[in-house]
């Protein structure tokens, strides 16, 4: 390198590193340490000579120096948590005139660690006070979840993720469908919380749980003294309680008729009765319903009526199983690990390929529930830095094994088979043709495995 006519000598850019304002840390192509600035190894404790040579990860915490020589990507501005500090940091790989990683070198801001004290300590009252203002507003309004918190990448997600940006500021109902644990209630909340109504209250019924006597109570409330046992002064139900807010109904399928038609009248007349009120009261909410039921099906059998499911259906919106968009395993999979790992303590890093493998076999029933609980089970029974196959859960591991050891490989296409096609009709909502395109298959063809499999949706 020249500067105005001078080449700059090794002792000068030595000189330059040594002082840098940032820490410096060069690593080889298998992630040791070939060189260290002073900054560097006084912030991290260690004598520069004993650094050098040693593995960046016994050295430097939580460093991923060693991955980005393996995966030849750069990282930029990185928060980094060492020695207790937030430090940013970059990684930027090396590579030879071929292209090929020779090492890489990394660089964290901030050489004396009491100025970098100030900045942290103000970084960290930021997000404390972040941190309340979340409590704050999850314990004011009830909203969790944020379309953040909604995890994949696979087409579907991505796009369902646009359309909640889309209707969330419209006053419409919702009606989400998809299986037990594909996340129904995190789609629910980010509706909410991307809408006007967003400061206003989240109020979550689930249908389901609440005895079909208690359920009008719990949605319109009562009068004082409406009945025996009723509270003195009287409960508030849960649309006032929703009000100028959203009201989540889950499980919206398994309300009775009768509570479906006071439902419904309510919806429509925008105002509730609370059981011995003489007057009704106006409310202003959002309905977002959810259910895993065949409400179509419902319809024709008289279980469900048509005209609640024209008041809740103007959008639909479905969530497809975790097996129908398998790409989002490891994403989510990695996900789950860091976020159990952090709450518990236990430095499990990374998924073995192992695993991730079993995952993307898996049927996976219970979705992402399921695989949450899989992980958590498996961190807990994990020794070292992998999670390995041998800490999978046993009952994950048996239903696997079982299936795989009694089933013939004819049964276990078939059922596969089977699964895809159920897969394929409730992603078209039941509409067969579009089923039968999406499937490669004619109609007639896809007609003849409904009869043999005795498909019902
Ligand atoms: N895309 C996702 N990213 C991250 N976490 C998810 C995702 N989907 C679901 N989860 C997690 O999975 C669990 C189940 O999600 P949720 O309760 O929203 O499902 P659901 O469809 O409403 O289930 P149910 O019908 O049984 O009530 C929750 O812990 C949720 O945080």
């Amino acid at each position: 390198m020249k500067v105005r006519g001078t080449r700059l000598t090794d002792e000068m850019i030595d000189t330059i590193i040594a002082n840098a304002f940032e820490g410096i840390v060069v690593v080889d192509e298998k992630g040791y340490i070939v060189y260290m600035n002073e900054s560097y190894s006084n912030f991290v404790e260690v004598e520069n000579d004993v650094a050098i040579g040693k593995h960046v990860t016994e050295v430097i915490e939580n460093t991923r120096m060693h991955l980005v020589v393996q995966s030849g990507k750069e990282e930029l501005a990185d928060l980094q948590y060492i020695r207790g500090n937030y430090m940013i940091a970059n990684r930027i790989p090396i590579f030879n005139k071929q292209g090929k990683v020779i090492g890489a070198f990394g660089t964290i801001l901030f050489r004396d660690t009491s100025e970098w004290d100030k900045m942290n300590s103000h970084v960290k009252s930021m997000m404390s006070r972040i941190q309340n203002y979340l409590q704050e507003y999850e314990s004011q309004t009830g909203v969790k979840y944020s379309l953040e918190d909604i995890i994949g990448d696979s087409e579907v997600i991505v796009s369902l993720k646009n359309k909640v940006k889309q209707i969330a500021p419209s006053d419409v109902s919702v009606l989400i469908r998809g299986e037990s644990g594909t996340g129904k209630e995190l789609f629910a909340h980010s509706i909410h919380q991307l809408s006007n109504r967003s400061s206003m209250p989240f109020i979550k019924v689930n249908c389901a749980a609440i005895p079909e006597h208690l359920l009008e109570s719990e949605l319109f409330g009562y009068e004082d003294g409406a009945f025996t046992g009723a509270k003195k002064g009287g409960k508030k139900g849960k649309f006032q309680l929703a009000d100028g807010g959203t009201l989540f109904l889950d499980e919206i399928g398994d309300m009775s008729l009768p509570m479906q038609i006071k439902l419904l009248r309510a919806l429509q007349e925008g105002e509730v009765e609370p059981i011995g009120a003489s007057r009704p009261i106006k409310v202003d909410v959002r309905i977002i319903a959810a259910t895993n039921r065949p409400l179509e099906k419902m319809i024709e059998e008289k279980r469900f009526r048509e005209d609640l499911y024209y008041r809740i259906h103007v959008i639909p919106f479905y969530i497809p199983s975790l097996r129908d968009r398998k790409e989002d395993l490891p994403i989510l999979a990695n996900h789950f690990l860091r976020k159990i790992s952090k709450r518990t303590g236990k430095r499990v890093r990374n998924i073995s390929p192992e695993v991730l493998q079993i995952f993307s076999k898996s049927p996976w029933p219970g979705n992402i529930r399921e695989l949450e609980n899989v992980i958590q089970a498996a961190v807990h029974f994990s020794v070292g830095e992998t999670l390995l196959i041998q800490s999978l859960p046993d009952y994950f591991k048996d239903s696997f094994t079982i299936n795989l050891g009694v089933k013939t490989l004819k049964e276990t296409l078939e059922e596969t088979e089977k699964q895809v096609i159920i897969g394929a009709i409730e992603k078209n909502d039941g509409d067969k043709l579009l089923a039968a395109k999406q499937l490669g298959i004619s109609k007639s063809s896809l007609y003849e495995k409904i009869k043999k499999y005795k498909i019902t949706v």
